[in-house]
């Protein structure tokens, strides 16, 4: 499931065209027909369709889809939004095969006429513009959006809704938003984005013959999902014992904040971390021992009840090491933050108040020889970056990356879309969980999940993101099963962890 720029999607066309010799009318016919199957599924059998068709390639896939329903026997009425001589190329020619199979192109701009069509038809297709967008959109076919948003009718957009901009990046637009969208050979970036998403409505990937390493080569983004988790998620054999399993560390917790290092071992114990040591304060400890008897404690010192930096801090026995959670802001407490960003010897996993202390210490990530992962909700990265909350939600992607190469750390920016960025630029989406999951505790379990998935034998890039699936799909399944989004807490996505590993089993050894 590649997600690609509009440009990375013309160079995969391209390259499909001109290296590979599919050409450009065959994949028109394949994007028309692969949409068209689509549509009959969905709107049953009798219904009258009318099909929007602009100038460009978009257009084109509409006349396929128009001539498939047409030969299937349903009534369908296409409207064409701009003059005949704009229909060119591949376009054209699909127009004329459409034509010569007695379809019949009314090519209308008027408000009343257009008005009159959408009102009589259940199902409107949208192919007006595809990834060719450029700008908001003029008129008249800004007007007929506006008509086709109005109408009561089911709107399946071709590829992207008309008008969306299919990067990141772009905060002026008018589009039409779909009820459903079918996504030709590739995802948009769009897809995934808090101001544009919810205008695809619910949407799919058609494939339409474009080879895999074509998509491959060509994207640097993808999915991930259950296949991913199916293939990477580490076996565990029948010989192993807990020392296979990996020593975590995780640093944490204050008197206010007890229960997040709680939760945070709790999650990572469950997720199938070998041995886990919880640092914190006496009274911490003494507090949260009583809830997790699996893990091990280590006495931190202490001031005002926070964590101070002092000679009790023993790094060198684990894997993998977190800290942060609970963490509280005193400067104090953002020296051992500095202290572990010096002296690690393992990857590090740095959240919630680590991160608030990271923005004094960011020059010290350069100078790590073990990886760094941060885990920012979209609030703690604009902060890293000093950009407002906004302008990093318009273009995740690009910011994240700029972050993560800048600093050579892992990047997992939380959100209903989690982005996974790698150091070398590689990202993933991560798209499970659910609304259950906006509540106090759901990071402080993903941070125990994340680091005990580092400590299992897996690329670091899969085990975020295996990690980040582990966590909503648990929400996911606990919501199906037995709560609801208003009920869901952090610990029962805790207990959630069994369901995923039964509902999707590692492999034996
Ligand atoms: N072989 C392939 O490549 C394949 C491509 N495929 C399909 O092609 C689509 C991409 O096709 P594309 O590149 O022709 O662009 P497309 O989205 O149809 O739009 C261009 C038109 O939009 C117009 N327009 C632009 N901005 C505007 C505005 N603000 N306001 C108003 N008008 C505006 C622009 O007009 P112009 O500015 O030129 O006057 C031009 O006429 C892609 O999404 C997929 O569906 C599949 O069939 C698989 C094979
Ligand atoms: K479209």
């Amino acid at each position: 499931m590649y997600i690609v720029t509009a440009k990375e999607m013309y160079d995969i066309d391209e390259y499909t065209i001109n290296e590979i010799g599919l050409e450009g009318k065959l994949l028109m016919e394949n994007a028309g027909r692969a949409v068209s199957e689509k549509v009959i599924k969905l709107i049953g059998e009798t219904e009258p369709v009318c099909v929007f068709i602009g100038a460009g390639n978009n257009g084109g896939d509409g006349f396929v889809i128009a001539r498939v329903l047409l030969d299937k026997g349903y009534f369908v009425q296409v409207v064409q939004v701009v003059p005949d001589e704009k229909i060119t190329g591949d376009a054209l020619f699909h127009k004329r095969v459409f034509i010569q199979c007695g379809g019949e192109v009314s090519y209308l701009t008027d408000r009343a006429a257009i008005c009159k069509i959408v009102e009589r038809v259940r199902f409107v297709i949208d192919a007006i513009i595809g990834i060719g967008v450029k700008g908001v959109l003029r008129e008249p076919i800004q007007e007929i959006v506006h008509i086709i948003n109005q109408s009561k009718a089911c709107v399946i957009s071709v590829d992207i809704p008309s008008g969306l901009p299919a990067d990141e990046g772009v905060t002026e637009f008018t589009s039409v938003q779909a009820d459903y969208t079918f996504v030709i050979a590739a995802a948009k970036e769009s897809a995934f984005l808090v101001d544009t998403a919810d205008y695809y409505g619910q949407w799919e990937i058609v494939p339409i013959g474009i080879p895999n390493l074509v998509l491959r080569k060509n994207s640097t983004k993808s999915q991930w999902i259950e296949s991913n988790f199916r293939k990477t998620i580490p076996s565990r054999t029948v010989h192993a014992h807990k020392g296979s399993h990996g020593r975590g560390l995780i640093i944490g917790g204050c008197s206010e904040m007890p229960g997040s290092i709680a939760m945070s071992t709790k999650a990572a114990l469950k997720t199938g971390a070998g041995l886990i040591t919880a640092g914190t304060t006496e009274k911490v400890i003494s507090m949260i021992a009583a809830t997790c008897p699996e893990a091990m404690y280590m006495n931190l010192p202490e001031k005002d009840g926070y964590i101070t930096s002092g000679p009790a801090l023993t790094i060198s026995n684990y894997h993998a090491i977190a800290i942060g959670i609970g963490l509280g802001r005193r400067k104090d407490t953002g020296d051992v933050v500095a202290e572990l960003l010096n002296h690690a010897p393992c990857p590090l996993l740095i959240d919630a108040d680590g991160i608030y202390h990271l923005k004094s210490h960011l020059s010290l990530l350069k100078q790590r020889s073990m990886p760094t992962i941060i885990t920012p909700h979209p609030g703690e990265m604009a902060m890293l970056l000093g950009i407002s909350i906004s302008d990093l939600l318009s273009a995740p992607f690009h910011h994240t990356r700029k972050l993560a190469e800048a600093y050579g750390v892992f990047i997992i920016l939380k959100g209903k879309h989690t982005i996974i960025t790698s150091p070398k630029g590689r990202q993933a989406v991560e798209a499970s969980g659910n609304p259950g999951l906006a509540k106090g505790g759901t990071g402080d379990v993903l941070t125990g999940i994340v680091l005990a998935m580092m400590m299992q034998e897996q690329e670091l890039f899969d085990a975020l993101c295996n990690a980040c699936f582990i966590h909503g799909k648990s929400a996911d399944i606990q919501v199906e099963e037995k709560h609801a989004y208003y009920d869901l807490m952090a610990t029962d996505v805790i207990d959630g962890i069994s369901n995923v590993y039964r509902t999707f089993p590692c492999k034996r050894e």
